[in-house]
């Protein structure tokens, strides 16, 4: 794992000592919008139309991140609109690697020089790209998905909206909570090296999944009786828990299926149609048990938990 500085890869861990032990994730660089018209969205630059073929996706089905773009192209019907290109699991000395079809690139940091020359620091996934202006339109998977639930809706007809208007007031501040103490706590919880800060997030972690279990033992979804983003924004680690998050980052109070309303939840999101497709379990635990040498030096993937996201769940009791 590295990054890029003065046009050139350096392999690179996360420096923590400046933080504690902490881990700090970097901003994402790239913040440009994909919108119906072509208009600027609310940061970045204008120009970039919703048009069938032009726009590609590189996704690592490991990255939670990336996987939230995913689930946006399967639940907004743009499979044929915009195509996928999936890293290898592993991300080792040279980040993450690829067999590009588009332009024979072998490394992900390939792809960021090609948008920017100049760009400095982490190459991450997922990337939305813009082939005809051949340059990176997003880095971050809270703006992709936006773009995703609304932009296409003129071209594929599908105005399902995950991110409604009179919810949003809702749905800002439970992201919020969730980003911070769930979908980067468990990695704060696995990428500390002080017992302090590991300590830290694994207490915030639990009580933020207190919290959550609370509200679904109460309603439906995370803002009430309506499935928005905020519910597939939650989905993607809860998905990884019990297989990754529980052993290799150390976030083990508890399981996932050890919280009645959690697990139930999680079971009916995975059902919904085209859910189940985009979890891929193997590339999840290569990924993690395989990549972070510090964490797992022997590389050996474990081969549970057993697993049944395809048992029954109770959810229908709110409707
Ligand atoms: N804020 C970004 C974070 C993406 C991210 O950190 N992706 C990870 C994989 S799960 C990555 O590519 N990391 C590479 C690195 O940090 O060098 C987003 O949500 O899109």
């Amino acid at each position: 794992m590295g990054l890029l500085q003065n046009g050139q890869w350096v392999d690179q861990w996360y420096d923590t000592d400046s933080s504690g032990g902490e881990f700090k994730r970097q901003d994402s660089r790239f913040r440009s919008w994909v919108s119906a018209d072509g208009s600027a969205g609310p940061t970045g630059s204008a120009g970039f139309k919703a048009e069938p073929g032009r726009y590609h996706l590189y996704v690592s089905l490991a990255c939670p991140w990336a996987h939230r773009t995913l689930i946006f192209r399967q639940l907004k019907g743009l499979q044929d609109m915009i195509d996928v290109t999936v890293v290898k699991p592993l991300m080792l000395s040279n980040g993450w690697e690829l067999s590009d079809d588009q332009y024979g690139l072998d490394y992900m940091y390939q792809l960021y020089l090609k948008a920017d020359p100049n760009y400095e620091g982490r190459v991450t996934v997922p990337v939305l790209w813009d082939k005809q202006t051949k340059t990176i339109v997003s880095n971050e998977s809270a703006d992709i998905i936006r773009m995703l639930n609304s932009a296409f809706n003129g071209l594929t007809g599908n105005d399902s909206d995950y991110y409604p208007e009179h919810l949003q007031a809702k749905i800002d501040p439970i992201n919020e909570r969730v980003y911070e103490l769930i979908n980067n706590g468990v990695y704060r919880a696995g990428f500390a090296t002080s017992q302090e800060a590991y300590e830290e997030a694994y207490y915030k972690l639990f009580d933020a999944l207190d919290w959550v279990e609370g509200i679904l033992s109460q309603q439906r979804y995370l803002a009430g009786s309506t499935l928005t983003e905020a519910d597939w924004r939650l989905f993607t680690t809860l998905i990884r828990f019990d297989a990754v998050y529980h052993g290799h980052f150390k976030a083990n109070r508890q399981r996932i299926a050890d919280y009645p309303a959690i697990s139930n939840y999680l079971r009916e999101l995975y059902q919904l149609p085209g859910i189940a497709q985009t979890v891929d379990f193997t590339h999840i635990k290569q990924h993690y048990y395989g990549s972070h040498d510090s964490i797992n030096p022997t590389g050996i993937v474990p081969l549970g938990p057993e697993q049944y996201f395809t048992a029954p769940h109770n959810r229908s009791q709110f409707n």
